[in-house]
């Protein structure tokens, strides 16, 4: 079955805020080099476009995490499927997110991270949810700000379906 999907950010509006946040990031690392935790699967098209605009050195490191499965609500609880590969010790580490809906993933991603002696921790992500949170999260770098709706697209799945999209959208449930 198919679900239908409207536009609710083109893929230029979404290419030109990157940007802008790759030049801000750019600026605010200048002199160093950041380390990029891409968080699986949803954060992988947001990462690989962001790293592209970073003037700085980069590393990356991939982190698997569920808590949706194929629902559009959350389990509550968050599984890390995959754990990063290296460790964080001295290293400028930011989190690079599709989206922060309740809060429940990166409030327990941050804390299992922060214990791992990172030299400074920041969170990046595509989407904010404001309006669904449960879980207090810091967020430093927020590409938009959006409305209550299931969203797909950019990294985003419903049922694992339209992470390929290429602008997000609101799917019509
Ligand atoms: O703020 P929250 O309510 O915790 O929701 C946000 C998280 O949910 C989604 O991941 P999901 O668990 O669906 O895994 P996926 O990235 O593999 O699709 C999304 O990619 C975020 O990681
Ligand atoms: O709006 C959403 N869409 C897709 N996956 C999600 N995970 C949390 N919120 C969402
Ligand atoms: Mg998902």
């Amino acid at each position: 079955m198919s679900e239908k999907v409207h536009v609710l950010l083109s893929e230029e509006e979404v290419e030109k805020r990157i940007r802008e946040i790759g030049e801000q990031i750019s600026r605010d690392y200048e002199g160093r080099s950041v380390h990029l935790i891409c968080v699986l699967k949803g954060g992988v098209f947001f990462t690989c476009e962001l790293a592209k605009r970073l003037k700085i050195p980069v590393s990356l490191d991939f982190m698997s995490v569920s808590s949706y499965g194929d629902d559009t609500k959350s389990s509550g609880v968050v599984r890390i499927v995959k754990d990063l590969d290296e460790p964080l010790e001295g290293k400028d580490v930011l989190i690079v997110e599709d989206i922060i809906d309740s809060g429940r993933t990166l409030s327990y991603l941050m804390e299992v991270l922060r214990q791992r002696g990172p030299k400074s921790l920041k969170l990046c992500t595509l989407l904010d949810k404001p309006e669904r949170r449960v879980r207090d999260v810091q967020v430093d770098y927020v590409c938009f700000n959006i409305p209550d709706e299931f969203v797909v697209g950019y990294g985003l799945d419903y049922a694992q379906k339209y992470r390929n999209l290429p602008y997000i959208g609101v799917v019509e449930l």
